[in-house]
């Protein structure tokens, strides 16, 4: 089931955008906006996708429109860690991301909870006025015009396993609004069978974005208890029947990638 998702902004016309205002004004008015922030760490390794293995610092948002069954970032999600979050203005975030990386620039993921319904137009242009870039990973439920500054789009839709439903007009809104920007990829979790099958049908409406197809991670239910054993034999059995999966079809432009932070630390947060 798809929990109260916000008005959706399939366009970037409908709700507010401070982009468009034009101007100094605008640009104080972008930068003052909160953003809910559930934790900022790093510099790590990207462990997932087209980036794996870059160094990377991490912007995790909070509060998400879905409710994956297996969300490995409750903490960012579930109103119960809502007390753990922060509201931060985009400078407050990049004098984080600053300090964090030695002011050195590099690669800013945004991820969450779902980061496009937070405001993250004035992060962007203010990292990139000191030549960081910008990567966002989203679900693809919430478009923004703002897209269109990234320097990486994840769009990750999410599959049967999931519970949720795939609103594939939002997905489709999603592309077209980086279509001149960012590059743009596809990033499935594949449990089983059927998710398999969603990845195959999704990645045949997008034929113009790369895929990436990474083993579903069986999390605990509290994620408070991140830092326990992960199940390694299921995640390695799942890679395995996952290459086979796209060997044996002839899927010869997927991508096949395990979680690299999951291989080095587990379920632990932070990395
Ligand atoms: C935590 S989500 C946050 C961003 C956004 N809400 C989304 O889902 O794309 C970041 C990435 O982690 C993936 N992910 C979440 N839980 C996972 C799990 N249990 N196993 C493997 N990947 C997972 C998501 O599919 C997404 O690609
Ligand atoms: N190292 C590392 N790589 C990641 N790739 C995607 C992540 C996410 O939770 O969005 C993530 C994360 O939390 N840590
Ligand atoms: S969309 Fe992303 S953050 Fe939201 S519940 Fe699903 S995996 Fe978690
Ligand atoms: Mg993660």
């Amino acid at each position: 089931m798809v929990q109260g998702a916000p008005a959706r902004d399939r366009s970037g016309s409908r709700q507010r955008n401070t982009q468009d205002l034009g101007g100094v004004p605008a640009l104080i008015e972008a930068y003052a906006e909160k953003i809910r922030i559930s934790e900022i760490f790093g510099p790590t390794i990207q462990g997932e996708g087209a980036l794996i293995g870059l160094p990377t610092v991490f912007v995790r948002t909070g509060g998400c429109d879905y409710r994956c069954s297996w969300c490995d970032s409750l903490h960012a999600v579930d109103s119960r860690f809502r007390a753990d979050w922060r509201a931060m203005t985009a400078e407050e975030i990049f004098q984080e991301v600053r300090r964090l990386s030695d002011d050195r620039p590099l690669m800013v993921s945004l991820s969450g909870g779902n980061p496009a319904i937070q405001p993250l137009g004035g992060l962007i242009r203010l990292g990139h006025s000191a030549g960081y870039r910008f990567a966002l990973e989203t679900q693809g439920t919430v478009c923004r015009d703002w897209f269109a500054d990234l320097d990486v789009l994840v769009l990750s839709p999410k599959p049967p396993s999931s519970g949720m439903e795939t609103d594939w007009e939002a997905l489709k809104a999603c592309q077209e609004s980086a279509a001149e920007g960012p590059r743009t990829v596809l990033k499935f979790v594949v449990f089983d069978a059927e998710d398999y099958a969603y990845a195959r049908d999704a990645a045949a409406r997008f034929p113009d974005l790369p895929v990436y197809l990474q083993p579903g991670n069986h999390t605990p239910p509290d994620p408070d208890e991140e830092d326990g054993l992960i199940d390694m034999d299921g995640l390695t059995r799942r890679l395995h029947w996952l290459v086979d999966k796209v060997t044996t079809d002839r899927w010869f432009d997927a991508h096949v990638l395990p979680q690299l932070h999951v291989l080095l630390w587990g379920n632990k947060r932070g990395v």
